[in-house]
């Protein structure tokens, strides 16, 4: 049977709590049946690349979703190496799961520079696009597509809005604590703390 799948990118150096509350808030709202959690080789608007390495991320990756089924980690972009285009990304899932529902989950500040995508266009004739909205933040400004999608696909991303509290938590502050010796108890799994902290990792 069909299923819907929606799929998270990102860094995640490290993965946080409020990844975490993004994905499980999508998989409420957008009714998905699994999230795939596709951790970037380098991103490609953060040409600098991540802190941690590949493996490191990936392993916390594993920890942090470890015990829900729903989340599945996909180490495709770590593999391909190089800097991880979304849309290789999709065009090929979409190959292999060519009956699947694909659903992008993007943070609004991703939406708004959307137009710098590699491919957009093509990016959005192979998937539907899910923002997060912050409270707090302006109304997500769907502008950005028009230029890109036609009004149907624009009006399904506005159907796609999963409403998030503001959690003030980013990997960049994450990494500048550990550096300054402090702690990151509860912004991150316990696991995930413990792997930080045994393998001295964001240390120097
Ligand atoms: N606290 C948060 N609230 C809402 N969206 C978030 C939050 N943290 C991350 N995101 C979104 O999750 C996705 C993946 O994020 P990423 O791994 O790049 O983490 P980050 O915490 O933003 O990293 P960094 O601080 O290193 O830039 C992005 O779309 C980003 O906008
Ligand atoms: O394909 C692109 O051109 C593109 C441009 C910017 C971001 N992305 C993807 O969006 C996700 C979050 O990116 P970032 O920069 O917030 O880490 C991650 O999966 C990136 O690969 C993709």
């Amino acid at each position: 049977m069909a299923k819907r799948i929606g799929i998270y990118g990102g860094s995640f150096d490290p993965v946080h709590i409020g990844h975490l509350w993004i994905a499980d808030a999508a998989c409420e709202s957008l009714s998905l049946d699994q999230v795939l959690w596709i951790p970037t080789a380098t991103s490609p608007l953060k040409p600098s690349g991540p802190t941690a390495s590949d493996e490191h991320r990936l392993q916390m990756l594993r920890l942090a979703v470890s015990g829900n089924p729903s989340f599945v980690v996909d180490d495709r972009e770590i593999r391909r190496g190089d800097v991880s285009y979304t849309v290789d990304t999709i065009a090929q899932i979409r190959s292999e799961q060519p009956d699947d529902e694909l659903v992008l989950i993007i943070g609004s500040d991703s939406l708004a520079s959307f137009d710098r995508w590699h491919e957009p266009e093509r990016l959005l004739d192979l998937v539907d696009l899910a923002v997060i909205q912050r409270g707090g933040d302006p109304k997500i400004d769907f502008g950005v597509l028009e230029s890109l999608a036609t009004p149907e696909k624009i009006r399904r991303a506005e159907q796609c809005v999963v409403p998030m509290p503001v959690i003030e938590i980013s990997s960049g502050e994450l990494r500048r604590r550990i550096g300054a010796g402090q702690s990151i108890r509860y912004r991150v799994p316990a696991a995930v703390a413990a792997m930080i902290s045994a393998e001295s990792i964001y240390r120097s």
